[in-house]
């Protein structure tokens, strides 16, 4: 699992990485604490976390390791908890300056109609309704059960219009960057499909794109498409594992992700 970088004697927090995240939001604060814990659990050298009050607080209780101070990252993860109708100018303008820093980006829920200025460095992750919703932004008008019926057709074509990376959320998951490339991602675990499970998937890819900033920087799009599978099969199996046949909450999802990755990199090393 290359994509996993395992910390070397040579590291510190810096080099591991530092993930952006602007996500949350006064009606959604728990979307912002499920992204940031499956982050920190995916493995990442430091979060710097930067939202409205509310989410803040509930972000720092659950996890006081998180950083609250501006500065910089090496990869932002954007939108998961928020609502693109309701969001405040500032907010927008916050976001739209994440999307110009320069470094890559996961653009999730309601920060998906910034989607047609993003970069080619983006990897967007929405459900057949979000997809469906930017679409219609750009005057196509699409129902999401069409996108569920037929999603390699959707992905390709989303990242062909948009020039990004796509992770569609489903039962499969399916990946594509803008050479037409698809990868699937099949769930283990139908009991992953509860509320937030898709605001911790945000979580385990803006630390995968964090840690691997610099080979994405190299290789431009390319890695872009791994990164995003990883995280989709990571995620499947963290809720494999915590479910062991049960019900399941999204924390308990990002719970898993230690002795997850644990297992996957001791499997490989043999
Ligand atoms: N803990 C947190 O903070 C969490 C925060 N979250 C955050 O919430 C935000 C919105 O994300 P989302 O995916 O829920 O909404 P969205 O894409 O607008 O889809 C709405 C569609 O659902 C449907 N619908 C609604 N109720 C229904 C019902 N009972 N039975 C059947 N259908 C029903 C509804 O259909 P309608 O009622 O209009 O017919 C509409 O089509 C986003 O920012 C996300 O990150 C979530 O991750 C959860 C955990
Ligand atoms: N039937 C299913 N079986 C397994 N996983 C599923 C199923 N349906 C959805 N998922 C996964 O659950 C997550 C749901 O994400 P999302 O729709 O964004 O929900 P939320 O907004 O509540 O977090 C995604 O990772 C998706 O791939």
């Amino acid at each position: 699992m290359p994509i996993v970088r395992v910390p070397r004697e040579s590291d510190d927090k810096y080099r591991r990485g530092v993930l952006g995240v602007r996500t949350g939001s006064n009606m959604y604060p728990g979307a912002a604490v499920l992204g940031v814990d499956a982050a920190a659990r995916t493995g990442v050298g430091m979060i710097r976390y930067l939202g409205p009050d509310v989410p803040t607080g509930l972000v720092l209780q659950r996890r006081p390791e998180v950083v609250t101070a501006p500065g910089r990252v090496q990869a932002w993860l954007l939108g998961s908890g928020m609502d693109a109708e309701k969001r405040s100018d500032a907010e927008t303008s916050l976001l739209r300056s994440a999307l110009g820093d320069g470094v890559p980006c996961v653009i999730d829920a309601g920060a998906l109609d910034l989607v047609p200025e993003a970069g080619a460095d983006t990897i967007i992750t929405p459900h057949a309704g979000e997809l469906a919703s930017l679409w219609a932004r750009v005057g196509v008008t699409i129902d999401r059960s069409s996108i569920s019926d037929d999603p390699v057709h959707w992905a390709i074509a989303t990242a062909q219009r948009f020039g990004v990376t796509v992770l569609l959320k489903g039962a499969r998951t399916i990946i594509a960057g803008p050479s037409a490339e698809t990868i699937s991602v099949t769930a283990s675990s139908s009991w992953a499909a509860t509320a937030g499970s898709g605001d911790v998937l945000g979580g385990i890819l803006g630390a995968l794109l964090a840690t691997n900033a610099t080979f994405v920087a190299d290789e431009a799009t390319g890695i872009l498409s791994q990164v995003a599978a990883t995280a989709a099969y990571l995620h499947q199996a963290a809720a494999a594992r915590a479910s062991g046949g049960g019900p399941i909450t999204a924390l308990d999802i990002a719970d898993s992700l230690g002795p997850t990755i644990a297992d996957l990199l001791s499997r490989n090393a043999h």
